[in-house]
């Protein structure tokens, strides 16, 4: 059969390598600030691979909640789902894709937590409500236990012990990789139901409720009282409850950090502790989330550094 060459695909003049980790480590440094300071603490390859998923994640989370969000359809998921593809098959189609394909070589990534993730903004666009605790938990792993799952890989799993020992006994097996990749998950979750708290006042003036409307149920508290703000003893004690279950996951995280090689476990410990003071704040500020933004100064971010820094020895 006569075969037709191929139409050639327009191409585009794309950034070189160092222009796209240059472009990505800016975007970091600038939406945050925290996790680019976490990066410093790696070895160039890690930290070049962090801000390349950062930026992917970044750019995936603005189509449904960034200012273009109005727009974007199921077919603009179709889309970005394509050019992970296209990624994937080391074909970047944008200047931060350049990068993104570069580690996804580098570490080799598996691409079912990044399509993992397109799939948990597809459910933003068709819901906004979350009946029970297990509905809402599969959203927390798609748009966030998947990070966990991305920078795992790129971190690495050290798997044995590295704790001083009689030179005479077996090195001992710390731990098997499904058991960091569960905690990894666990991070996130952690994350972002801490995240879904903070924002419960945002979110309901958007309409959106991203809490198990089984619990509200359970603490005989309304969708229409959470539309009016209303704190009484039945939030306070909904608020606790949730605390609660979100700071049971970021526990279950913790014994996954010196899993990790060495140089991952102060930037992960310093998200762990500084995202779970969010949680703090929530109670200091009596649990009005509706009209009080919990927020961690900077101060007490910094403060908290060296015992994030002690946590990982
Ligand atoms: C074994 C073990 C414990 C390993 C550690 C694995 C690890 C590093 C886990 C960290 C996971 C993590 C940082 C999760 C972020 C979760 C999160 C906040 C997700 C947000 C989703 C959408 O939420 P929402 O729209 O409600 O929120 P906003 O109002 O828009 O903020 C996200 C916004 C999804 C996109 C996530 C990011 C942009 C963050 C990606 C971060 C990294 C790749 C850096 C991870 C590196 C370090 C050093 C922690
Ligand atoms: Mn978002």
């Amino acid at each position: 059969m006569l075969q037709l060459p191929e139409t050639p695909r327009p191409t585009k003049k794309l950034a070189s390598l160092e222009d796209s980790y240059e472009q990505c480590r800016q975007v970091t440094a600038d939406y945050a600030k925290t996790f680019y300071l976490g990066t410093q603490l790696m070895s160039p390859e890690k930290r070049q691979g962090v801000w390349a998923i950062y930026v992917w994640c970044r750019l995936t989370d603005e189509l449904v909640d960034g200012p273009q969000a109005a727009f974007t359809t199921s077919e603009t998921l179709d889309k970005w789902e394509e050019q992970l593809e296209s990624v994937f098959a080391g074909h970047p189609v944008d200047d931060p894709d350049v990068a993104l394909v570069d580690t996804v070589e580098r570490f080799g990534l598996d691409i079912q937590p990044f399509r993992d993730m397109i799939a948990g903004q597809r459910m933003d666009l068709v819901r906004d409500r979350y009946e029970t605790f297990e509905d809402l938990h599969l959203y927390c792993y798609r748009v966030a236990g998947t990070v966990g799952l991305m920078s795992a890989q790129i971190m690495g799993v050290e798997r044995f012990c590295d704790r001083l020992q009689a030179p005479w006994s077996p090195p001992r097996v710390l731990n098997n990789p499904v058991n960091t990749i569960n905690k990894a998950v666990d991070l996130g979750i952690a994350n972002q139901l801490t995240n879904i708290l903070r924002d419960v006042g945002e979110d309901a003036r958007r309409g959106r409720i991203y809490l198990p409307l089984e619990d509200l149920a359970a603490f005989d508290y309304t969708e229409a009282d959470l539309f009016n703000g209303v704190i009484d003893d039945r939030w306070r004690a909904f608020m606790k409850f949730q605390i609660r279950r979100a700071r049971k996951y970021f526990a279950q995280a913790e014994s996954g950090i010196g899993t990790l090689q060495k140089d991952a476990r102060w930037p992960v410990w310093s998200a762990l502790v500084l995202y779970r003071q969010i949680l703090d704040v929530i109670e200091q500020n009596q649990y009005d989330v509706f009209t009080r933004r919990a927020y961690v100064p900077s101060r007490r971010k910094l403060m908290s550094l060296p015992l994030a820094w002690l946590k990982s020895l």
